[in-house]
């Protein structure tokens, strides 16, 4: 680490790392309240550093900032001289949670995660030999067939790291990797990370651990509201504290009352002629790096630097907080031409490879499968217990069961489509946003789950429009209409399932996700015309009820089933005086109800992708907690 007011920076193209340089770093979050104040350090390739200091003096802003994952208010990061925004090497970082898919086998979690990240020429032999090679440097090889969530949690931060090393970052940032992990599984951990360091990759991480410290390069040490105390190795911290041990700084540090004169100090100290840590920065004692590079078992390097043919190294972007590919590149062949290799996952094939990737996750959760499967049916034997046979019988029809029977559909099919969004999203925010950073666009992950969940609403409208017929709860139907029925309901699904994405994008956590259940149902028991006839509603629900698609699904149920004629003609007394109360609700061509409820999902599901790409873009928690 060097100290402000080195040298001009130089483009580094002999060694794999980049060389990250944070100057005058201020950060401010909601509230107008300051969290970094005027933070300037520097990571040279080939260093493992830790941010430390109390909780809450802005660790995590710091490591965010120099990230690129939540830019300075002001103040500049630069990685090799070039504006990190404009830097489309590839940059690792790894939040504080594993934030994997737990129910698929380590291996197809790395091998997902490298069709993502890696670009899109990568044949499945070059692919394979990636994640081999990953398996094999994070000590996992013997794992790789095991569950994630059976991995111990040592493995798992290891796995979650190799999931960055996939795309051979040039720079790696980790929040609190070695949190939550008893004292030899964070020192392994710690070697692995000495090792990335030492193939010239930057390693920056935030720590909790004074211990971790006793193994980096490098520390920079944050005072309360953000103030930079010192930045230099751990054994010039020991005297420029004037400390004995790591764990003494926090206790030195928090002393001073006011901790701007922390900063202010290391001002002083940072002149040319009054810096201490600039000769420790040039040869740091031996003692500072005590996992040395020769003591490790594995002589294979971590992050390789790509083959000079792929573009691997250079045309991966930087995960800026938007998503999108920043404006310049860093390329160490100074051209500025992309090849087929270089270019990432087109959308199609990121929406057939989640696709892909969310119905293993399916089949593998057995349990999840048999709920969303198992629940249809169940309702669907629930309504043949409640719907006595041949109600639509034009000879003795039932005129106010045939309105429930309508209503139950309609509302059922919208409870399905509902319930199978509602939690896809929110459950597995976190890890969506890491693989936007990592180029996935949101539409493919949107549309990925659209083509998982609509074939399953799709056979469950099937077999209860079908059910329900068989068993004469419906009435006999020439195939073009039975064929208007599934349409309707289909439609209605995908509306509804498309609501519940929607729901899961915008709420931050699952339990947020389930109380907003009687919010969503409620309104569309209410306002869909059945139990109370739209004519008869006070002026306000009426308006509410064009924004219902449950009662458009009602309506054309009831279209296509005859219902004006049935209580009109049949021969039931009960029937006419029905039909004044509900007037004209069945009367309008199919076609119009199908246009309104095909344009509430295409409305839905646009909602869902502008939600899901503010949120991704959004400066926020990179900790696997929701947005
Ligand atoms: N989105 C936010 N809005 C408002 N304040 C925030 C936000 N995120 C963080 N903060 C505040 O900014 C300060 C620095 O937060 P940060 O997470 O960087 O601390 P930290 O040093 O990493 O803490 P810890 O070690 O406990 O994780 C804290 O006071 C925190 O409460």
């Amino acid at each position: 680490m060097t100290v402000r007011g080195s040298s001009a920076p130089e483009i580094a193209t002999e060694r794999p790392g980049l060389r990250v340089e944070a100057e005058d770093l201020e950060q401010i979050v909601r509230g107008g309240h300051r969290t970094l104040r005027g933070v300037s350090l520097a990571v040279r390739p080939g260093e493992l550093v830790a941010i430390i200091g109390a909780s809450g003096v802005g660790k995590t802003m710091l490591l965010d900032a120099l990230a690129g994952i939540r830019p300075p208010a002001s103040g500049r990061v630069r990685y090799d001289g070039v504006d990190q925004g404009r830097v489309r090497a590839p940059v690792a970082y790894v939040p504080q949670d594993d934030i994997i898919h737990t129910s698929l086998p380590l291996v197809r979690v790395l091998r997902y995660a490298a069709r993502l990240r890696l670009p899109a020429g990568t044949g499945p032999a070059e692919l394979d030999a990636r994640v081999a090679e990953v398996l094999s440097v994070l000590g996992l090889t013997h794992r790789a067939g095991l569950r994630v969530g059976l991995l111990s949690g040592g493995e798992r931060k290891r796995a979650s790291i190799g999931v960055e090393l996939l795309a051979r970052p040039r720079v790696l940032f980790l929040d609190e990797p070695t949190s939550g992990l008893d004292p030899p599984t964070a020192i392994e951990l710690l070697r692995l990370l000495r090792r990335l360091a030492a193939d010239g990759v930057p390693v920056v991480l935030t720590t909790h651990s004074p211990t971790d410290v006793d193994h980096c390069d490098k520390v920079a040490v944050l005072a309360r509201d953000g103030h930079l105390a010192f930045a230099g190795n751990p054994a010039a911290a020991l005297a420029y504290f004037e400390v004995d041990t790591v764990a003494d700084i926090y206790e030195r540090v928090a002393e001073e009352p006011d901790p701007a004169q922390w900063s202010r100090r290391l001002a002083v100290v940072r002149q040319p002629d009054h810096d201490p840590a600039a000769p420790s920065d040039a040869a740091p004692p031996p003692d500072a790096v005590p996992l040395s590079r020769a003591a490790l078992p594995d002589g294979v390097p971590l992050c390789p630097a790509a083959p000079p043919d792929t573009g691997v190294a250079d045309e991966r972007r930087v995960g800026g907080p938007d998503g999108r590919r920043a404006g310049g590149a860093l390329r160490q062949d100074g051209s500025g031409a992309a090849t087929d290799r270089q270019r990432r996952l087109g959308p199609i094939r990121q929406t057939a490879l989640l696709t892909v990737r969310g119905l293993e996750i399916l089949a593998r959760n057995r349990l999840t499968l048999a709920i969303l499967v198992g629940s249809p049916v169940a309702v669907v034997l629930m309504f043949l217990m409640l719907f006595k046979a041949n109600t639509f019988s034009f000879a003795r029809p039932s005129p106010s069961a045939t309105v429930m029977v309508l209503f139950w559909i309609a509302f059922g099919v919208f409870f399905f489509g509902l319930i199978y969004g509602l939690l896809q999203i929110c459950t597995e925010f976190a890890i969506l946003r890491r693989e936007t950073r990592a180029g996935l666009g949101v539409v493919p992950y949107a549309v990925s789950k659209v083509a998982v969940l609509l074939p399953l609403l799709a056979v469950a409208d099937l077999v209860l429009l079908g059910v329900l017929r068989g068993l004469d709860r419906l009435p006999a139907l020439a195939w073009s209409r039975f064929g208007e029925l599934y349409l309707t309901v289909l439609l209605a699904s995908a509306g509804a399932l498309a609501l519940g994405l929607l729901c899961s994008a915008a709420v931050s956590d699952p339990a947020q996700a389930t109380l907003s259940l009687p919010m969503l149902c409620f309104p569309q028991v209410l306002f869909v015309g059945a139990i109370l006839p739209v004519p008869v509603m006070a002026p306000v629900g009426r308006w509410l009820s064009w924004a219902m698609s449950n009662r458009w699904c009602f309506e054309a149920l009831g279209h296509t089933l005859g219902v004006e004629h049935l209580w009109r003609d049949g021969g039931s007394p009960l029937g006419p005086p029905l039909l004044a109360t509900y007037g004209h609700t069945f009367s309008r061509p199919v076609w119009q109800d199908w246009a309104v409820l095909g344009g509430f999902a295409v409305l839905f599901f646009a909602a869902t992708c502008a939600v899901l790409a503010a949120k991704c873009g959004r400066p926020g928690s990179t900790r696997g907690r929701g947005a």
